[in-house]
């Protein structure tokens, strides 16, 4: 590897799979360009590998390949192309484990409770793998992400359908408003570099240090809040009985796997308010059995037959299923509902898939319905309930005329703590949490009880002017409104707006319309001009990056897969992720059971072209610009002739819309005129190719029905999964004499 080597990220689920047909492309076409390209294994499997290395036999070994990312990060050279990965809840993780012990790895189990030191040993390096462990690695600056203008013309000219909304629409969004996190957060901007400690000190006397020190920089703003946990039952419960009077489905929506350790507590008291009876006479029993709520229904009924009682637990649980309201569902066909698995309903994802269903979710009859969708705290809930009532109002957008919701979000140095949660704690004991600094001054403090959730929140100063400086360049490039989703009222959003207000002197903002709004005035603003077909830049924090850039995507182009989502590195290089969504658990299920992929992989083709640009600037290679280039151009032919794959069997699936890149990226070179040697290379390729459309079309077809064996779903077996997805004897050949 060279200081300027593309670095490949191999991840998880359906972007793994489709690395399988793709990588081999992409290396054959760099190879004639002389460029590197290397990949690296940040997979759930390989990260819970490296996490136990030296616990493994010698050729089990793997090196953290996560870290070693981590720093290229922080350097220059760096040039990764980071595809979605799994963040793991924790029954993903156990059944991860449990795969790999399978496939005959010698790893420790995960320690439910652990007793001794080795086992709180391995429970901590677990920890570490888990939730959103990734990401907030990798993200060493602000992201940008967009649709590419040639995306959004092709979303105009073929509309994806868009269930349609009626005025009496019983869906809405359900929120606390008090006694959660937004209403009793405080927030401080630190005048000098400082050592924080988070100290609880119980109403009995005693003092727990819960979090020892915690470095922190001049200028960074400290956050600390709690949710109130006697609020959020009675809220929960609340919910519930809500939901059964409308006769409305009950759903919540949460991010356990980014707020790992917050939301998959939040997501235990949602389990055991629709279950009180259950858990009011079987709860002792169940804890006593390792049973969580916290880890979803799914797991609980997984384990009752271990338990003595288990068949009258069972029956408790479905006779309040029974009489409770309709539970929205994940999988109705297998009775898998939204309360099984804290990591199947993710908000960013599941919010606007329901809003582009006419505001339904499924019910436990296979039908679409209206929904209660409880989103507990707050902060952001608002902004879903201003796009359902202006949908309630106006009915569905129209995604051949609606203008475009791009994004500039603060996330680099972990910023407002994106998925670290080494803050945030479930009280032991009723008492008050106090930040302190090295001079014993008290920063922040909360009184809380036993069992409310409380966290810090971290963000330096020098993301946010990066991030400032990011939203005036857009708002430049584009001469559209940039508008900071900040609201006033809010105490870490006040700090952060001071910073904005200092920063953006920093400009020339001259002619800019740069704007500062609530989050929910700022919808408002933005699903109007959507309206008008205008486009509307929001700047925003670290989990509204989230939450928009699969809301406004999903609704606009049908899917957040289809983004530019580039990471413009704080110290130089660049990050190019791939979409703005995730790893598509569903999709691998397609493939396991008619070996039929529908994984559209515009994500990786757009982070491609940023990336080869980079190489052929850091290492002076015009050949790679030249690949850049054509790579462009093939991508807009991509759009035009409608490649990517189709929903269901007997189309083209991520297979076959890899071969017509192939097609058109080879013909894109052997036409342009910058570099004769390799128009010269890629001629004969394009031609071969071009002959042999049909042939391969159809032998990529020709699987396409059965159920296919990947020998693994967290770990497949490589030769397995290549060979499932390069079925085509034809194109094989084609690159491989190439
Ligand atoms: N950057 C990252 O690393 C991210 C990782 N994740 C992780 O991904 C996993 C799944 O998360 P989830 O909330 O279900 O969100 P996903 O975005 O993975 O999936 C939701 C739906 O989006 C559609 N979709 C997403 N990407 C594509 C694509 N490239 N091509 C076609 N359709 C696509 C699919 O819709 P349909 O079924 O209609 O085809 C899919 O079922 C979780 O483990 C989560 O932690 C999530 C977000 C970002
Ligand atoms: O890191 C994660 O857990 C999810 C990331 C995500 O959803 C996003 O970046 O949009
Ligand atoms: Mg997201």
């Amino acid at each position: 590897m060279t200081d300027s080597t593309i670095i490949y990220t191999h991840t998880d689920e359906a972007p793994a799979l489709a690395t399988y047909s793709l990588l081999p492309i992409i290396e054959a076409y760099a190879s004639k360009a002389g460029v590197e390209v290397e990949t690296r294994d940040i997979s759930l499997a390989g990260r819970i590998i490296a996490a136990v290395s030296d616990l493994l036999p010698e050729d089990q070994r793997a090196a953290d390949a996560l870290a070693e990312l981590g720093e290229l990060a922080k350097r220059p050279e760096a040039n990764i192309i980071k595809l979605p990965n799994v963040s793991a809840s924790v029954p993903q993780l156990k059944a991860a484990i449990a795969e790999l012990r399978e496939q005959g790895y010698d790893l420790p189990d995960y320690p439910e409770d652990p007793q001794t030191d080795e086992e709180r040993d391995v429970r901590a390096r677990y920890d570490k793998v888990k939730g959103s462990a990734v990401n907030p690695v990798l993200r060493e600056g602000n992201s940008d992400r967009r649709a590419p203008a040639s995306v959004k013309n092709y979303a105009k000219g073929h509309p994806h359908s868009m269930g349609a909304w009626s005025s009496d629409s019983k869906t809405d969004v359900a929120t606390m408003g008090v006694d959660d996190f937004r209403s009793n957060e405080k927030s401080v901007t630190l005048a000098s570099d400082d050592t924080l400690r988070i100290e609880l000190v119980g109403d009995d006397g005693s003092t727990t240090v819960l979090k020892e020190s915690i470095p922190v920089l001049a200028g960074e703003i400290v956050d600390a809040t709690s949710m109130n946990v006697a609020a959020l039952r009675e809220f929960l419960a609340a919910q519930v009985a809500q939901a059964k009077a409308d006769d409305v489905l009950f759903s919540v929506h949460l991010k356990a796997t980014m707020m790992k350790v917050s939301d998959p507590i939040i997501f235990g008291h949602v389990v055991r308010a629709f279950f009180p009876k259950t858990f009011a006479e079987h709860g002792a029993a169940l804890a006593e059995a390792g049973l969580s709520p916290n880890d979803g229904l799914g797991g609980i009924l997984a384990g009752l037959d271990q338990v003595a009682n288990g068949a009258d637990i069972k029956a408790s649980f479905e006779a309040e299923l029974a009489d409770g309201p309709r539970l929205a569902m994940v999988d109705s066909d297998k009775g898998i509902t939204n309360l099984h698995v804290p990591s199947d309903v993710i908000v960013d994802a599941s919010m606007p898939a329901m809003i582009r269903t006419s505001g339904h979710m499924w019910g436990p009859d296979g039908q679409e319905a209206d929904t209660l969708a409880v989103i507990p705290d707050s902060s952001y809930a608002g902004v879903y309930q201003v796009v359902i009532d202006d949908c309630k109002a106006h009915g569905a957008y129209d995604p051949s005329t609606m203008g475009s919701v791009p994004n500039v979000g603060l996330m680099a140095q972990k910023a407002e703590e994106y998925g670290s949660h080494d803050k945030t704690f479930e009280i032991p004991t009723t008492g008050t949490v106090r930040v302190v600094n090295a001079a014993g001054d008290v920063l922040l403090e909360h009184t809380v009880a036993q069992g409310d959730i409380w966290r810090a929140c971290q963000t330096k100063d020098v993301p946010v002017r990066d991030w400032v400086k990011l939203a005036v360049n857009r708002a430049r490039a584009t001469g559209d409104p940039a508008v900071f989703w900040l609201d006033e009222t809010r105490a870490h959003d006040a700090q952060l707006i001071a910073k904005v207000n200092e920063y953006l002197g920093e400009h020339d903002t001259d002619g800019l319309d740069i704007r500062i709004m609530s989050p929910v005035e700022a919808t408002k603003l933005s699903v109007e001009r959507i309206r008008q077909g205008l486009d509307t830049i929001s700047v925003t924090g670290n989990v509204l990056r989230d939450y928009n850039t699969d809301l406004f995507p999903i609704l606009e182009l049908g899917t957040s897969a289809k983004m530019l989502s580039v990471v413009p590195l704080i110290n130089g290089g660049g990050l190019f992720e791939t979409g703005a969504g995730g790893s598509a658990p569903k999709h691998v299920q397609q493939l396991v059971k008619e070996n039929y992929l529908r994984w559209d992989s515009l994500g990786e083709f757009f982070a491609l072209v940023p990336s080869l640009e980079q190489y052929a600037t850091a290492t002076d290679n015009p050949k790679a610009q030249v690949l850049a280039d054509a790579l462009d151009r093939a991508t807009a032919s991509f759009l035009e002739h409608d490649r990517s794959p189709g929903r269901r069997l007997g189309t083209i699936d991520n297979r076959g819309s890899h071969f017509y890149l192939a097609l058109y990226w080879a013909q894109e070179l052997a036409q342009q005129t910058d570099d004769a040697e390799l128009a010269e290379v890629f001629g004969p390729l394009a031609q071969k190719l071009s002959d042999a459309e049909q042939t391969i079309v159809d032998e990529l077809a020709a699987v396409q029905g059965q159920p296919a064996d990947l020998g693994g779903y967290y770990q497949p077996d490589p030769e397995k999964a290549a060979k499932i997805m390069r079925p085509s004897t034809t194109f094989n050949e084609a690159l491989a004499s190439f």
